[in-house]
């Protein structure tokens, strides 16, 4: 089946500019964890990445995890999965500057260079804008400088209750702190 045109992370027409939301944190700001048992960010996981993000400039995030021997797929080498994972998660903190809950639509990855166990990979996700309900985003993953890995995303926005009725642990009651204080 061909797939429609709308369903490739590279923009079809002019995106909407993005804009930093007023009540975005500042940049530099390190993001609390969204949800303690995130496999990715959650300080609860047992075996999880523990990235931890930084509120960037523009819209922008950084990111940051050290691959541990939870995440490999060859023996030393990070799983192409979780490093998936890393970028995911990265992007979808562009969340937190532009005060919309999202969730991801379409993630493209490039794998540039191996990722071994122990060491930091360093990432950075851009908005690039909108069109729609279509958030169009890109990142890059780093080791010591080094291009490792590389995204294209499509995030949709979506309604709050959409993690209310998808979910679990989400109430209609504690979904508004979600949004407040994710
Ligand atoms: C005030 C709030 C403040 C918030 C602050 C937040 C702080 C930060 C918090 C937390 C950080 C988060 C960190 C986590 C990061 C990880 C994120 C994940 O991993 S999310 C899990 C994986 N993804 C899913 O589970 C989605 C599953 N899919 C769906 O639920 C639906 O398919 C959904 C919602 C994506 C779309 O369904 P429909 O029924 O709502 O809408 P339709 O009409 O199908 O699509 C809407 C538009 O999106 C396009 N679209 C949909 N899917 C697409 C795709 N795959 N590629 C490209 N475009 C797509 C469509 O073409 C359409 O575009 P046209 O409006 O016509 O222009």
């Amino acid at each position: 089946m061909i797939e429609p045109p709308s369903r490739t992370a590279t923009p079809q027409r002019e995106l909407e500019p993005p804009v930093r939301h007023p009540d975005a944190p500042a940049p530099g700001t390190v993001l609390p964890s969204h949800y303690e048992n995130c496999v990715a960010c959650g300080p609860s996981h047992p075996t999880g990445l523990r990235l931890v993000s930084t509120a960037g400039p523009d819209v922008t995030i950084t990111g940051e995890f050290t691959v541990t021997r939870d995440h490999q797929g060859a023996p030393g080498l990070a799983h192409g999965g979780v490093l998936a994972l890393a970028l995911d998660e990265t992007l979808g903190g562009l969340a937190w500057l532009l005060r919309k809950p999202m969730v991801t639509g379409r993630l493209e990855t490039d794998y540039i260079r191996h990722v071994p166990v122990g060491t930091t990979l360093s990432l950075e996700a851009r908005c690039l804008g909108f069109a729609g309900r279509r958030m169009y985003a890109k990142a890059v993953g780093r080791l010591s400088g080094r291009v490792a890995l590389r995204a294209s995303a499509v995030f949709v926005v979506v309604p709050p209750e959409h993690f209310v009725e998808h979910g679990t642990d989400m109430t209609a009651e504690n979904v508004h702190d979600y949004e407040v204080n994710p």
